[in-house]
């Protein structure tokens, strides 16, 4: 099982989904549900219950307002309801991390004849509520916001409510709830007009408990003082939760995923219109109608193309656009996300987190005061990103994440229990195979390539690396021979650190900077760009926009290199990047300190050396004008890190012997070490 205890979620890349899943209750309808059958007459027994950490909050809820909630099993519950007659409750109401628990119980709790308090966790705390405190005040409420600027928590002194007219400013089917629940305490009519349709759940559900809400010239209309009567629900799967895998499938090309029993209320379905246009293959199968369309999705994958989503559009898919941001990253091309600025007040800034992580993945993605231009189609780099405790954040990158070029980390994931408990395990079933057991499922994705070496990183959760061979030693030694061949017969990543050492040195150089003053260089490093990762079982660099490739063997850079290697500025700046390109790929790893310092516990470490005349023979062969002695002097003689066997390497002279008889040498040895070699 994918380790949840340290609550992150390591990610082996796999792009192919297949299967068949059946996604947890959908979250919007389950609060509604409880709610509206707390406040129904007799009994409603709700199957498909999704008992995420919201919706049990609101479980909690209609208790403290004197519900009788009883589990039948896991996902049935039984509600006998009050018949609108609520119980005070004793304490304050704890909505969790909840927005739609908190902005719809308001609404109800406003024209009761009793004080109430509702709280909520610190992302909670920072949502707006605003948007309902302005029209519920409006109705006569008596509502203070405890916190800066009409935030939470929300102190309710229950008072009688009158009905109103309402356009709602911005499309927000909490607001249209919360009014629709307080308008049915109030005296008269409340009539709203919504400036965009969203989500119909409240007006399907109060339909369901025998309420009709009227549509009349645009508005919808309820009468304030009417009764609902319990009935039984079945709740369908969350669409919202369903768009991960849908998109997952939608997007690499050779998956094919059944969706069962998934909510398919053409209010929450946008995200399907948008992926048609994208190119993808989704047939939708409606199997009841009743209440809450649900029925079947089958997707199979396609290349994906990039597209616009803005305007209406947004309120229709408005939980979907992580994951579609995510799609975006995948599809060819431009993705372009506006009209979005709601997204920086849900659950986390989720343009401000989905730009950060995109960026960690290497997407190129600009960030819009109201969206995200995207664009798609790049490579992308294993990394390893935090959840901002968003949910929907959390799993968008949990899909992104397969399709990155080593194992990516996504940190802080508790959250996503406020919306899909056992995400993990369909996870590990529609995307790491069918084998039982994390580590066993790793080896097989990795598969065809680093499969067996996923096991020696799994075993090393703090630093959750593939095995490294350190092969260290003097100029023109042949550590870059040696090393490239080694890792063609492993089959691992070859990554030679020199040249991030020369891309330093050159980005220096080319900054005009004094680099016989470790001040300034030490100044003028912390202003340089510089990422690195693996790619198609190589070292790719980057310093800024730039790729300094062309130039890492420039003279003036062999001659200044050694000197810049001996800055401890810019050695600690590049350690951490070496560091990390372990979590992305087995790896043969050369330079100067790789087994002494860069991967101390690696048990592979190998010294190559040869005789000075040799090497600088081989140098000017090689047409480079290279003082490599006295390079190899400065790399000898520098305070840190310098140039010097492990106590633990394997020594070998390369003067005499041939680069394939060195190899041999070097995998009988890493055999007896113990590595599995096939
Ligand atoms: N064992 C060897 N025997 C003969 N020539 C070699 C051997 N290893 C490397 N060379 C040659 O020496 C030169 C320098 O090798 P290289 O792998 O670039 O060294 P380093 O990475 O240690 O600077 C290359 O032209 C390479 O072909
Ligand atoms: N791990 C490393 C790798 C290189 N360096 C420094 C010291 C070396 O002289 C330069 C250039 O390294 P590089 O491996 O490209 O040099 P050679 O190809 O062996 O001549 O970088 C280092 O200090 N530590």
């Amino acid at each position: 099982m994918p380790d949840t205890s340290s609550r992150s979620l390591r990610i082996f890349p796999s792009r192919r989904i297949r299967g068949t899943v059946t996604v947890p209750g959908d979250k919007s309808i389950t609060h509604r549900a409880l709610l509206l059958a707390t406040l129904a007459e007799g009994e409603s027994r709700l199957s498909g219950v999704l008992t995420g950490e919201d919706c049990l909050a609101t479980i909690r809820a209609c208790q403290a307002l004197g519900a009788e909630i009883e589990f039948l099993n896991a996902t049935t519950v039984r509600v006998k309801g009050r018949d609108r007659k609520l119980l005070a409750p004793a304490e304050p109401i704890d909505c969790g991390n909840s927005g739609t628990l908190m902005r719809l119980i308001a609404g109800i709790l406003a024209g009761q004849p009793f004080s109430s308090c509702l709280i909520g966790d610190a992302s909670l705390s920072r949502r707006p509520m605003a948007r309902i405190l302005v029209p519920l005040r409006q109705m006569g409420a008596r509502i203070d916001a405890k916190g800066p600027g009409e935030l939470p928590p929300l102190e309710i002194h229950g008072s009688q409510l009158h009905g109103i007219d309402y356009r709602l400013p911005l499309p927000s089917a909490q607001v249209k709830s919360c009014l629709l629940l307080a308008g049915l305490f109030a005296s008269g009519v409340t009539r709203l007009q919504e400036p965009i349709p969203t989500r119909d759940h409240t007006e399907r559900l109060l339909r369901h408990f025998g309420l009709w809400p009227i549509f009349d010239n645009g508005q919808l209309v309820v009468h304030g003082g009417v009764r609902l009567h319990g009935h039984d629900l079945f709740i369908p799967g969350d669409f919202s939760s369903a768009a991960f895998w849908i998109v997952a499938a939608a997007a690499f090309p050779g998956s094919e995923l059944f969706v069962q029993g998934v909510g398919l209320n053409p209010s929450r379905t946008g995200l399907l219109k948008i992926l048609l246009r994208m190119g993808a293959t989704v047939k939708e199968t409606i199997e009841s109608c009743e209440t809450e369309p649900y029925g079947t999705l089958e997707i199979r994958g396609e290349r994906l193309r990039g597209t616009r989503i803005r305007g209406e559009e947004i309120a229709q898919v408005i939980d979907e656009l992580p994951i579609l941001a995510v799609a975006g990253a995948l599809a060819q091309g431009e993705t372009i996300i506006r009209d979005a600025s709601e997204l920086r007040v849900k659950e986390s800034d989720r343009l401000a987190a989905l730009a950060y992580n995109l960026r960690a993945f290497g997407v190129p993605v600009e960030e819009l005061p109201d969206g995200l231009i995207i664009e798609g189609g790049h490579p992308l780099r294993a990394a390893s990103v935090q959840s901002f405790g968003d949910h929907r954040i959390a799993m968008a990158f949990a899909i992104l994440a397969l399709a990155a070029d080593g194992v990516s980390v996504i940190e802080d994931t508790a959250c996503i229990a406020t919306s899909y408990p056992g995400f993990e395990k369909d996870f590990e079933s529609l995307t790491q195979s069918e084998i039982p057991g994390w580590g066993e499922r790793a080896f097989r994705q990795i598969g065809h390539r680093w499969a067996r070496w996923a096991k020696e990183s799994l075993e090393d959760p703090a630093e959750a690396r593939f095995p490294v061979v350190a092969i260290d030693g003097t100029a023109a030694s042949g550590k870059t021979t040696v090393a490239q061949e080694l890792a063609r017969r492993l089959d691992f990543a070859y990554c030679s650190t020199g040249v991030l050492y020369r891309a330093m040195t050159w980005k220096l150089l080319q900054m005009g900077v004094d680099i016989s003053n470790r001040f300034r260089v030490a100044r003028a490093v912390g202003k340089i760009p510089m990422d690195c990762w693996i790619e198609n079982h190589q070292l790719k660099i980057r310093v800024g926009d730039e790729d300094p490739s062309p130039y890492l063997r420039d003279p003036e850079v062999n001659a200044n290199v050694s000197l810049v290697a001996s800055i401890p500025a810019v050695r600690r700046y590049l350690l951490p990047l070496q560091r990390k390109l372990a979590r992305q790929a087995p790896l043969v790893m050369e330079g100067r300190d790789i087994g002494t310092v860069v991967f101390p516990k690696t048990p592979y470490k190998f010294f190559l050396d040869a005789d000075p005349l040799v090497r600088q023979e081989r140098r000017r062969q090689q047409g480079e004008t290279d003082l490599l002695l006295e390079r190899d002097q400065k790399d000898r003689e520098r305070k840190l890190a310098p140039l010097k066997p492990a106590h633990d390497a394997v020594i070998l002279d390369t003067t005499r012997t041939t680069v394939n008889e060195l190899v041999e040498t070097i995998l009988r040895h890493l055999k007896r070490k113990g590595m599995n070699l096939q």
